[in-house]
């Protein structure tokens, strides 16, 4: 029986534009999206019988075909046509509907895996077009670099490099609907796109291109967003802002020692999921 064990890591939105509204729903985007050091963790046993389960014990995260996991694993089952099937069972650390691409990244891992498993040699540009039927967000963690994404987030490009930083992330658990987000941003006609840098000198450097327009949305419906990201900063970090739709609110400090002090003083508030990571 052959066995895969994966790590799938979060990520975290340094930038995030809104751009224009699209005629099927979605809305063009302008991203940077970097991975970090949080990771579910997956295991997959390939098996001759051609059952497909997918098991998480996650509240608010389900079995079986409703987990992006199972639809990613049942599409790679369907490519090989071999018959055989797989039992996969997820671990999550990533907070759920939490802005950090848990359920996305859990789907690029499950894909490269079940080529791998299945020795289906698909390119990584061959995953990243599956991916981006599963989820916006699939292709980036197909591709690993920091990147700049367009589109709905597939069409990728590679970021000057940027500078290590340790991330604080806070997630006070208030529940922020991606697509109610969206729906409520106000657009502006023409949006005029902030420049972006050619090279990164520091972390400040890298908190000097923070935007994220979804804020506009939640920080008035959910002051706390707001609340974190002045506390972070009150304690040192170069920079803070909400990743993705929300609520988690990440800070990017250069410090490990300051990035632990204010993992504490934020997570005295029993209920709110914190962590100090890496950027990968
Ligand atoms: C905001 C981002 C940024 O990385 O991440 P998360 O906060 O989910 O991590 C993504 O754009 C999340 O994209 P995606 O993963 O497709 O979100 P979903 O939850 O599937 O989308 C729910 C709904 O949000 C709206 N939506 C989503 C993406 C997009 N580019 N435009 C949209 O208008 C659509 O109405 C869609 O039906
Ligand atoms: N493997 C998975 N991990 C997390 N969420 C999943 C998974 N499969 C399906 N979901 C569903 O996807 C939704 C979005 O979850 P997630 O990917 O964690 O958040 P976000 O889109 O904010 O990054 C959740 O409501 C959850 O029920």
């Amino acid at each position: 029986m052959k066995h895969l064990s994966l790590q799938a890591p979060a990520k975290v939105n340094y930038l995030l534009d809104v751009i224009r509204r699209r005629t099927d729903g979605y809305h063009d985007l302008r991203m940077i999206m970097q991975r970090v050091n949080l990771c579910d963790e997956i295991s997959i046993i390939l098996q001759d019988k051609p059952d497909l389960n997918v098991t998480c014990g996650r509240q608010g995260v389900p079995d079986g075909p409703g987990n992006i996991a199972w639809k990613a694993a049942r599409t790679m089952l369907d490519l090989a046509e071999t018959g055989k099937g797989a039992a996969i069972s997820i671990t999550k650390k990533i907070p759920v509907a939490a802005g950090l691409g848990g359920g996305s990244s859990d789907a690029a891992s499950v894909l490269m895996g079940m080529n791998e498993l299945l020795g289906l040699h698909l390119s990584d540009e061959q995953l990243m077009q599956i991916g981006v039927k599963l989820g916006a967000d699939v292709p980036f963690f197909i591709f690993k670099n920091t990147a700049l994404a367009e589109g709905i987030g597939e069409q990728l490009r590679t970021m000057p490099t940027m500078p290590p930083a340790w991330v604080v992330l806070i997630n006070p658990g208030v529940h922020v609907s991606t697509a109610w987000v969206y729906r409520s941003l106000q657009l502006t006609n023409e949006k005029k796109l902030a420049k972006l840098p050619k090279f990164f000198d520091d972390v400040n450097s890298v908190c000097g291109i923070f935007s994220n327009d979804l804020e506009e949305v939640t920080i008035p419906a959910f002051p706390v967003i707001g609340e974190i990201k002045n506390k972070m900063l009150e304690l040192g970090a170069s920079g803070a802002m909400m990743s993705g739709s929300g609520p988690t609110v990440f800070g990017l400090f250069s410090d490990k020692d300051k990035a632990e002090k204010a993992q504490q003083a934020l997570s005295d508030n029993s209920g709110w999921f914190s962590a100090v990571v890496e950027t990968l």
